[in-house]
């Protein structure tokens, strides 16, 4: 997935790998964002699609130090329907788990997961008193004057 302020793209998983790849060996830090669609977490299939994502990119990566993983659930991106906080948190401490187990229990410590997906002043507090999530991407909420409360629960 490549999203940035009111723009996703669904990519598919190697093609991403490729990318991240790519992007860090060019001296760039990558924020890579993994998560389900709507019709994929119906049917019971986030942690096995965020895993298939985030695989594809530890496949071509050694050097975790200048990578973010992003969990956005993409029907999350821009639409006002925020992850709760037990969703967000049950996702990234999957991934952490993943990666710990995939990668090693180093990096799986070092790598910030942040959470992306309509994020505001009014659910930024409980999301980060998730012990895994680490942080956020703001897309609409960053262009408002709330985005410097979000600021201050994710730097809490
Ligand atoms: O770029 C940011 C993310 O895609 C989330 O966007 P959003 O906060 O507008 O939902």
């Amino acid at each position: 997935m490549f999203t940035s302020n009111g723009f996703t793209l669904l990519l598919g998983c190697q093609f991403v790998g490729d990318k991240v790849a790519f992007a860090l060996s060019q001296g760039l830090k990558v924020i890579a964002c993994v998560g389900e669609t709507l019709e994929e977490r119906e049917a019971g299939s986030t942690m096995d699609v965020v895993a298939a994502q985030t695989k594809a990119i530890a496949e071509k990566i050694k050097d975790w130090s200048n990578v973010v993983l992003a969990y956005e659930p993409v029907w999350a991106i821009g639409t006002g329907k925020v992850a709760t906080p037990a969703q967000a948190q049950e996702v990234h401490a999957s991934l952490r788990d993943w990666v710990k187990i995939n990668v090693s229990p180093e990096v799986s410590e070092s790598t910030r997961i942040i959470y992306g997906g309509s994020v505001t002043a009014a659910n930024c507090k409980e999301l980060a008193a998730q012990p895994d999530v680490d942080g956020f991407l703001v897309g609409g909420a960053s262009l408002k004057p709330e985005f410097i409360d979000i600021i201050n629960a994710a730097a809490v």
